[in-house]
């Protein structure tokens, strides 16, 4: 297949994929934690927490309102591509999605996975996704991954408008005083140190994140924020990016701090996690503390969210230019699952799990 710009003929939204009814909840559990030593008491937890909503995560369907927008975007640029939806972890599946490229005639499609993040959770294995899903059927399309995007503007003001939103539902007292604290999904610290090429220097993922909360507190003009992680699972002793959100919300307190606005930066929607580890834990726990409590938005809902999607296909196809406003490395784009750099974001060996 020729790699011609004019050759692509589709675009697939790749994304983690959630449960959308209580039966599903266990069986997509089982797919996200294959192999990962999470022990079961945690995911007996995770259970609890998608069951407290029915079941039903709120990821797909933040992903179709995506695709939607991405569709309308499309139309009113020119851009001929349909576009496809597949998931990592549950229905529609990546592997059916590019079996129904494949009987669609598709040949060449690009790939835009829902992680701004470069490290193994954020890109690599989205790779290894593509690559699985190739493998398992004879003519599958050339699949073109698309590039890490935690700097591009669109995405960096859209969240700072979310951090404006929030302050706005703070009580007036506390709109000027409260404390701006960015989260992000925490992972192992040494899956984070294997992060990106070697010669990039490793932690990618946290210096990505850490640079994209610097970027948004520009934009909004703050000089004072934290930046904590959220939603850890694996065992206890295994050291994963801290403080914690929760934690933290308790050191700010001892601190004298009375108002709160929680900015979640690493994930582009509202799902699970940000409703359960924020709305719900983190929300309770400031209520505890007698602490006001805003959180804020996500960029996947704000229109230019679909602008950034369509300027990244368009960077691919060379009518536009890149658009960044960061200086860590950027990485991220790779063809038929071929790694960013030989050994990039590697996920170092798993200590196993005591009986
Ligand atoms: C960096 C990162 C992102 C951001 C980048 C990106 O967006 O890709 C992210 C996103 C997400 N993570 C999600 C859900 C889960 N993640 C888990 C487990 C894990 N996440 C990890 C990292 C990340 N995760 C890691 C290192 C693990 C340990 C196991 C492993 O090494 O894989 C588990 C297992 C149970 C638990 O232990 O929590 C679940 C259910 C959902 C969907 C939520 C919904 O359904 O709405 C989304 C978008
Ligand atoms: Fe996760």
């Amino acid at each position: 297949m020729a790699n011609t710009p004019e050759a692509y003929d589709a675009l697939m939204v790749l994304s983690f994929g959630g449960p959308e009814g209580p039966d599903e909840v266990r069986p997509f559990l089982e797919n996200v934690t294959r192999g990962r030593g999470i022990p079961p008491e945690r995911l007996d937890a995770v259970a609890e927490h998608y069951l407290h909503f029915g079941g039903v995560s709120p990821i797909n369907a933040l992903n179709r309102a995506i695709i939607e927008a991405v569709r309308a975007e499309f139309d009113t640029h020119g851009i001929d591509l349909p576009i496809y939806f597949g998931n990592r972890n549950w229905h529609p599946l990546i592997e059916d999605t590019v079996a129904e490229m494949a009987r669609d005639g598709v040949g060449n499609a690009l790939v835009f996975a829902t992680s701004a993040w470069g490290g193994y959770s954020g890109c690599r294995q989205y790779h290894e996704d593509i690559a699985r899903a190739r493998a398992a059927i004879a003519d599958a399309p050339d699949l073109t991954k698309l590039r890490q995007f935690y700097d591009h503007p669109l995405f960096i003001d859209a969240v700072a408008d979310g951090v404006r939103a929030a302050r706005a539902e703070l009580p007036d007292r506390s709109r000027d005083t409260a404390r701006l604290v960015f989260t992000a999904h925490s992972v192992p610290t040494t899956a984070d140190a294997a992060g990106g090429p070697r010669e990039a220097g490793g932690h990618l993922y946290s210096r990505q994140v850490a640079e994209a909360a610097h970027l948004v507190s520009a934009a909004l003009g703050v000089d004072d924020y934290d930046l904590v992680w959220q939603s850890r699972s694996g065992p206890p002793r295994v050291p994963w990016l801290e403080p914690d959100i929760v934690d933290h919300l308790d050191a700010l307190h001892d601190r004298g701090v009375d108002a709160v606005i929680v900015a979640p930066v690493g994930f582009v929607s509202d799902h699970l996690e940000v409703v359960w580890d924020l709305d719900t834990e983190a929300r309770g726990r400031a209520a505890e503390l007698g602490m006001a409590f805003a959180r804020a938005g996500t960029a996947g809902t704000d229109p230019r969210f679909a602008q950034l999607v369509r300027q990244l296909v368009q960077e691919q196809l060379g009518t536009e230019p890149p658009r960044r406003r960061g200086t860590e490395p950027q990485f991220g784009v790779g063809c038929n699952g071929q790694l960013c750099a030989v050994g990039c974001c590697e996920l170092p060996a798993r200590p196993t799990r005591p009986a």
